[in-house]
């Protein structure tokens, strides 16, 4: 049952909506760009479910200005969107491409002038292709490569951009680009994972070192937690629990607000676990203005010894509701996860900086789309969200994911999140049921 109650979220609460680049802007190599690993990756055979690339996306690169209408007409108050690396710097260091800049430089103007706060991600997985060649991110170099092209943006666009977020989910790029090479670059390595983590951690930290520097505003960074259940009460169960909490939430926030690596690590890893200087974990713990956490779904694991680190899998509930993505539908794990993360890890300001579900729409019909289900899905998730205010929790804001249906990664276009629906092969825009939901949502500042 739904609680009929009506709520409010504090006044100056922001609403917006999230993107990424690569999985809708679309023209990848345009006036000057340089190939990103999505690039190249998604041209891979098989790569992608549905043989899917980011050549066209939602072509948001030539549609950003009917975009950010749709936005006004969402009556959104903040947009979070990522900076393709590869068309600031085609190369991924040195050259800049000017015409790269002046891409963002129109979005932001038009953002500002419709009176949406930008919240733009440095990194949202597309490395640029140049750079993945010299090792990507398992070069200890990656580091400097992205404080190098921070300062960059923060010079460049810092005057138009209060909120910014270094990284969108390291545990991501880690556990599918290089444990499961389902993702970007495509590695499975026990060797390289463990400093490919460690290296977008320090690459955080100097980029948020040369914010510090010359940016204005605030930065965070932005990770994806995922509650952890066990399947049974026996003590292999609740290993297996704590394997996959130590392995998916703990990894990086410890490391950069605890300045240390959970040993779980170092037990699964084994000798795959790198000594990490102690230089190295100081620089971590450089201190950021936000936490930007991204949540859809728990998991509840069981032991699987047979199974890569964390050694664990997930068994799926009987009776609960499930997302296309095969997510359960789990609205108490936001609540839980922010009180988790208030309380471990000293009480930072926090933003949902994703949430929503994929459910499989009908196409418009008369200027519709009925998703009934995402309009409960988001229902359900701010209640969550508005009782963890309730309890303490400092959450500042609310980012929907997404505000276009757009490209999901190795799933391709098949799997739908937006508040608009976009049929690609028009490249026309209808904003769904739960969109107009939303709106509401807004407007009131509540349900
Ligand atoms: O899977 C849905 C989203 N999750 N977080 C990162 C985004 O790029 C994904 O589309
Ligand atoms: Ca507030």
């Amino acid at each position: 049952m739904t609680d009929s109650s009506s709520i409010r979220f504090p006044d100056g609460f922001l609403w917006g909506a999230a993107t990424s680049a690569y999985q809708v802007e679309g023209s990848p190599l345009a006036d000057g760009a340089g190939p990103s690993n999505w690039h190249h990756f998604s041209h891979q055979p098989d790569a992608i479910a549905d043989g899917g690339t980011g050549d066209v996306a939602c072509d948001h690169y030539r549609r950003y200005e009917e975009d950010v209408a749709l936005m006004r007409q969402l009556g959104l108050q903040a947009y979070r969107f990522s900076v393709s690396w590869s068309r600031i710097l085609p190369e991924g260091r040195g050259r800049i491409n000017p015409a790269g800049l002046d891409f963002y430089r129109r979005l932001l103007d038009r953002l500002l002038e419709a009176g949406i706060q930008p919240c733009a991600t440095l990194f949202h997985w597309d490395l640029p292709q140049a750079l993945q060649e010299q090792g990507g991110w398992a070069n200890r170099d990656s580091a400097n490569w992205f404080a190098d092209y921070a300062h960059i943006l923060f010079r460049e666009l810092g005057d138009k951009v209060p909120l910014w977020a270094t990284l969108n989910e390291p545990w991501v790029v880690v556990n599918d680009g290089y444990m499961h090479g389902v993702h970007a670059p495509g590695h499975r390595s026990l060797d390289e994972a463990p400093w490919v983590a460690h290296n977008l951690l320090r690459a955080h930290a100097l980029g948020v070192q040369a914010f510090r520097a010359d940016g204005q505003g605030q930065i965070g960074l932005v990770v994806n937690l995922e509650p952890k259940y066990a399947a049974s009460v026996g003590p292999d169960d609740a290993a297996a629990m704590s394997r996959a909490h130590a392995y998916m939430n703990r990894w990086f926030l410890d490391g950069v607000m605890l300045g240390s690596y959970p040993d779980e690590l170092a037990e699964m890893f084994g000798q795959h676990w790198p000594r990490f200087d102690l230089a190295d974990m100081a620089l971590l713990l450089e201190p950021f203005d936000f936490l930007g956490i991204n949540y859809y779904t728990r998991s509840v694991n069981r032991d699987a010894p047979q199974n890569p680190p964390p050694h664990a899998e997930s068994v799926r509930q009987e009776g609960a509701e499930y997302t296309e993505m095969g997510w359960e539908v789990f609205p108490e794990g936001l609540t839980r996860t922010l009180q988790w993360v208030k309380q471990r890890y000293g009480d930072p300001p926090i933003y949902i900086t994703e949430n929503g579900a994929a459910f499989a729409d009908p196409p418009a019909h008369n200027g519709r789309v009925a998703d009934p289900r995402r309009v409960e899905y988001l229902r359900g998730h701010l209640r969550a969200a508005h009782e963890a205010i309730r309890l303490g929790v400092n959450l500042k804001g609310y980012f929907a994911w997404s505000l276009l249906d757009n490209f999901e990664w190795s799933l391709g276009y098949a799997k739908t999140f937006g508040l608009v629906q976009v049929d690609f092969s028009s490249q026309r825009r209808t904003i769904k049921d739960s969109g107009y939901f939303y709106r509401d949502v807004i407007a009131r500042n509540g349900l």
